[in-house]
C-alpha cells in the first residue's frame, strides 16, 4: 500500500512515520529543501517510541521516498494526506493539484476549516475529509473524521479502515463545525490561559502544573463527562450538574474574549517559557513527552482501557495479518520474529532466555515442515531437546527483525542434530546447536520417527548437504579457537 504525504513538516512527518511504521510506502511531497532532515528526525523519534507500544511486532517498515512533484507523490497512492500550512487559498491548490492526478481519497490535516470549506472548486469534493490528528501523531491515536454531505457513507468508511489499519482510532465528526471537537475546546482552554498570563494571575509554568499534577491526569483516562459524572458522588451527574451548573453563570471565565496579543503578551509568554522549560531542547522535550506518553498508553493497555483498548485492537489486526502472511509460506523459509517489548532486559537488549525461545521458535516451524507438528504430537510422538549449545555474537534490540535459519547437520531414526543462525538484516546475532531425541511420549522413551517424518528429514538433508559446515558446530563453551594452521 503507498500513501501520499503533501507537506512534510510538524504534523505531515508524523504522519509519514505512522504509515511507514505500520508497512505503508510513503512518497512526501515539500518544496522545503530541510524536509527530509525534518522528517529524518520524526523518524528516529518514532522507531524508538512506537514499537514500545506493539506486543504482536509491527510489519516491516515502507520505503520512504521524496517525489518531486505533487503528481509524482500521488501516482499510484491508495490514500493522500495533506499536511500543508494552515491557509485556505494553499490548500485548495494543492487539493486541486492531487486531484487532477489520482482518485485516492484526501485526509486534509486542518485544525480548523470544515470539510465544504476544502471542498470548494474541487474536481471531486466527496473524495475530500478532515482528517484532523493530534501531535506526535506517531503516538496519539485519535483523528477526527469530519466529511460534508458530498462524501457517502461507503467513502467515509473506506478512511476511516485505513486509518484504523495504521492503528489510530478515527472519531467520526457528524457535524461540520470550524476547529471539529478537539481544537475547539483546546482552543477554549488556551484562551483561558492566556488570560491568567495576560492578568498576572499564574506563569506560563503554574499553569502547565496545574494541568499537569492534577486533572490533566484524570483527562487521559477518562475525558471531562465521565470524570464530573463520579465528582457528582453516589448521585451521579444529575447532581453533578445541579450543584456546578450554576457556577457557569458566575463570572469564573473569560471563555469568549481573547486578550489583546500585544507585543507585550507574546513576550512575556516566551520569555516565561523560556524560563520554564529553556534548558531543554525542543528535540529532548519531544523525547521526554514520546517516553512519557509510551508509559502511560503501556499502562492504559495493560488496563484495557481508553487508548489502551486501540492499542490492543490494533495487535490483534496485526496478528490476524501475520498469521495470514505465515499460511503463504513456503515450506523453506526462515522463521521471522520481531524484538518485542517484553523480551528486553535491564541491559536494553533482548533477554538471553529470547535466543533460546528464537531457536526453539524455528525448530517448531521446523518440526510442522517435516510432518511432526501439533498432530503428530497429539497421536503420541514427539521431538524432545536433548541438548543446546547457544552462542550470543551481536545484541538484539527492540523492534529488531529476527530471522532464523535451522539447517540439518545430521540425523538417523531417532536423533536430529541441528544447527540454527539467528540473524538481523544478515549479521549473525546467535546461534543455537541442538540435539533433539525422536520420542514415544506413553513410554517417555526414545524410538525411530514415521517413515513419512523420516523421509522429509532425508529430503531435507539432502537439500541441507549443500551448505558449509558451520565452523563453529561441535564446539563447547571456553574452547579456544583452532589457532590458523
Ligand atoms: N502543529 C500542530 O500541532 C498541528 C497541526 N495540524 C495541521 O497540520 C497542517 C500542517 O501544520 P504543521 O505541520 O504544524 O505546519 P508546518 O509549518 O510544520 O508544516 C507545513 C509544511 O507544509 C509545506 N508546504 C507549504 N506549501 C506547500 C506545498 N505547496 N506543497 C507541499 N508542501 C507545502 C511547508 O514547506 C511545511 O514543511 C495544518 O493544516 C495544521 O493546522 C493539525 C494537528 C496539529
Ligand atoms: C495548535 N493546533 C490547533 C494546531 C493544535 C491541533 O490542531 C491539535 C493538537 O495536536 O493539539
Amino acid at each position: 500500500m503507498k500513501a501520499a504525504i503533501i507537506g512534510g513538516g510538524v504534523i505531515g512527518g508524523g504522519w509519514a512515520a505512522r504509515f511507514l511504521l505500520n508497512g505503508w510506502d510513503v512518497a512526501v511531497f515539500d518544496p522545503d529543501p530541510q524536509a527530509a532532515r525534518k522528517i529524518g528526525e520524526v523518524l528516529a523519534n518514532a522507531r524508538s517510541a512506537l514499537p514500545q507500544l506493539s506486543d504482536t511486532g509491527l510489519p516491516p517498515e515502507g520505503r520512504l521516498v521524496f517525489a518531486g512533484s505533487i503528481a509524482e507523490a500521488v501516482t499510484g497512492a491508495d490514500y493522500v494526506q495533506e499536511s500543508v500550512s494552515e491557509q485556505l487559498a494553499l490548500k485548495h491548490r494543492v487539493l486541486a493539484q492531487v486531484q487532477a492526478a489520482c482518485d485516492a481519497p484526501i485526509g486534509s490535516s486542518t485544525s480548523g476549516f470544515k470539510p465544504s470549506e476544502l471542498q470548494a472548486g474541487a474536481a471531486r469534493p466527496g473524495r475530500i475529509f478532515v482528517a484532523h490528528p493530534f501531535n506526535p501523531v506517531y503516538l496519539l491515536p485519535l483523528v477526527e473524521i469530519v466529511a460534508s454531505p458530498a462524501s457517502t457513507e461507503a467513502e467515509i468508511t473506506q478512511v476511516q479502515d485505513i486509518l484504523r489499519g495504521i492503528g489510530m482510532f478515527p472519531l467520526h465528526v457528524r457535524k461540520e463545525i470550524d476547529a471539529h471537537i478537539g481544537d475547539r475546546l483546546l482552543e477554549a482552554l488556551w484562551r483561558e490561559a492566556l488570560w491568567l498570563v495576560h492578568d498576572e494571575v499564574a506563569t506560563t509554568e503554574e499553569i502547565d502544573e496545574v494541568i499537569r499534577m492534577g486533572f490533566g491526569l484524570r483527562w487521559a483516562q477518562m475525558g471531562l463527562f465521565e470524570t464530573y459524572r463520579i465528582a457528582g458522588g453516589e448521585a451521579g451527574m444529575r447532581h453533578f450538574m445541579a450543584q456546578f451548573g450554576p457556577a457557569l453563570a458566575w463570572p469564573w471565565s473569560k471563555l469568549t474574549d481573547t486578550p489583546p496579543f500585544t507585543a507585550e503578551l507574546v513576550e512575556r509568554i516566551a520569555s516565561q517559557s523560556d524560563a520554564q522549560s529553556g534548558h531543554h531542547s525542543i528535540r529532548d522535550l519531544e523525547r521526554i513527552r514520546d517516553d512519557n506518553l509510551v508509559a502511560f498508553l503501556r499502562s492504559l493497555k495493560d488496563r484495557d482501557w481508553g487508548a489502551g483498548r486501540v492499542l490492543n485492537d490494533h495487535d490483534r489486526l496485526l496478528a490476524a495479518q501475520q498469521e495470514q502472511l505465515k499460511a503463504t509460506k513456503d515450506v523453506a523459509d526462515d522463521t521471522q520474529m520481531v524484538v518485542l517489548p517484553s523480551w528486553i532486559d535491564y541491559n536494553g537488549h533482548m533477554t538471553e532466555s529470547r535466543y533460546l525461545f528464537a531457536g526453539s521458535q524455528a525448530v517448531d516451524d521446523f518440526l510442522a515442515r517435516i510432518g511432526a507438528g501439533l498432530d503428530y504430537v497429539k497421536a503420541g510422538h514427539s521431538y524432545y531437546t536433548a541438548e543446546t549449545h547457544l552462542r550470543h555474537l551481536a545484541e538484539a534490540r527492540l523492534g529488531d527483525r529476527l530471522s532464523v535459519r535451522v539447517q540439518i547437520l545430521s540425523h538417523d531414526a531417532k536423533r536430529l542434530h541441528l544447527w540454527m543462525t539467528v540473524a538481523r538484516d544478515g549479521t549473525e546475532v546467535a546461534t543455537l546447536e541442538q540435539m533433539l531425541l525422536h520420542v514415544d511420549m506413553a513410554s517417555g522413551k526414545p524410538c525411530p520417527a514415521a517413515p513419512e517424518v523420516l523421509a522429509a528429514v532425508a529430503e531435507r538433508a539432502a537439500r541441507d548437504a549443500g551448505l558449509p559446515r558451520p565452523e563453529a558446530a561441535g564446539r563447547h563453551v571456553g574452547q579456544r579457537k583452532q589457532a590458523a594452521a
